[in-house]
């Protein structure tokens, strides 16, 4: 079931997977800002089913990690925050300082993501601060799921924008961490737009076998490690 590539190999193969990422979040910027008229549309529909065939001639069943990722770091190129693969991902481009105990991601959010008329929906923002508390975490090496996530939204977070989304590792106990993360406009960084606070928890390794059995893989990332 597993699709062993070689390192050169899964080098050639992210390369494919970010190129078809670019021009598919294209596809889908397109798709929610355009008005051509209904024939038009009707033919892009047809398009659309046609790229789906061709995607579709060999496809991984649901719980199957893609040949690209790295389960053991937790890479994962169809993460629907930073994957280069994703359609749907902003995507949101992240830099570890563990040393900081802090990562910080760069992210601009588009029309696909829209909450009230020109603001970033209110889910895309936690998501983007679940992302940065549960890495800050992970880098510093204390990986874990979210367990408690509270969001104070400040101000509203306008689309279009070049954001800064920063998450810094707090305190550990035992399996559990807690983080904090705050999202501000790179161009007027002093200014709060939204905060959030998490508990992350490691995974027993035990619970984490089972968890994870499905994807016939063996899944370090979110497991408590030594
Ligand atoms: C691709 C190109 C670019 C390259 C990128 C490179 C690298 C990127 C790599 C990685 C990215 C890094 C990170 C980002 C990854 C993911 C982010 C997304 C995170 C998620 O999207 S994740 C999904 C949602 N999440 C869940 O799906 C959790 C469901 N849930 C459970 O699975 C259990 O509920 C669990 C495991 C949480 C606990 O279960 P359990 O049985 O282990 O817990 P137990 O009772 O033993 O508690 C143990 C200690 O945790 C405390 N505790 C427990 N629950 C708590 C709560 N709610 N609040 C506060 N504290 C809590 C207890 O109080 C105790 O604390 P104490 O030991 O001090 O008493």
């Amino acid at each position: 079931m597993a699709r062993e590539l070689t390192p050169e190999q899964r080098g050639v193969r992210r390369d494919a997977v970010a190129e078809l990422g670019q021009a598919l979040r294209d596809l889908v910027d397109a798709a929610v800002r355009t008005e051509v008229p209904p024939d038009r549309l009707a033919e892009a529909t047809r398009a659309a089913r046609d790229l789906t065939g061709l995607l579709s001639e060999d496809l991984r069943e649901v719980h199957e990690i893609a040949s690209v990722d790295d389960p053991a770091t937790g890479e994962r190129w169809y993460s629907p925050v930073y994957g280069p693969g994703s359609p749907v991902a902003p995507p949101m481009v992240v830099q570890d300082r563990p040393e900081e105990r802090r990562c910080v991601g760069r992210v601009t959010v588009g029309k696909q993501h829209e909450g009230p008329p020109g603001l970033v929906h209110g889910g895309v923002v936690a998501t983007l601060l679940d992302h940065v508390l549960a890495r800050s975490a992970r880098a510093a090496g204390h990986g874990g799921l979210t367990a408690s996530l509270t969001v104070s939204y400040r101000r509203p977070v306008h689309l279009g924008v070049p954001l800064v989304v920063t998450g810094e590792l707090v305190s550990v106990e035992g399996r559990r961490a807690t983080a904090t993360a705050r999202v501000v406009a790179e161009d007027a960084p002093e200014i709060t737009l939204a905060e959030g606070e998490a508990t992350l928890v490691a995974l027993r390794a035990d619970r984490a076998s089972e968890v994870f059995a499905r994807t016939g893989r063996d899944v370090g990332a979110w497991t408590s490690r030594g």
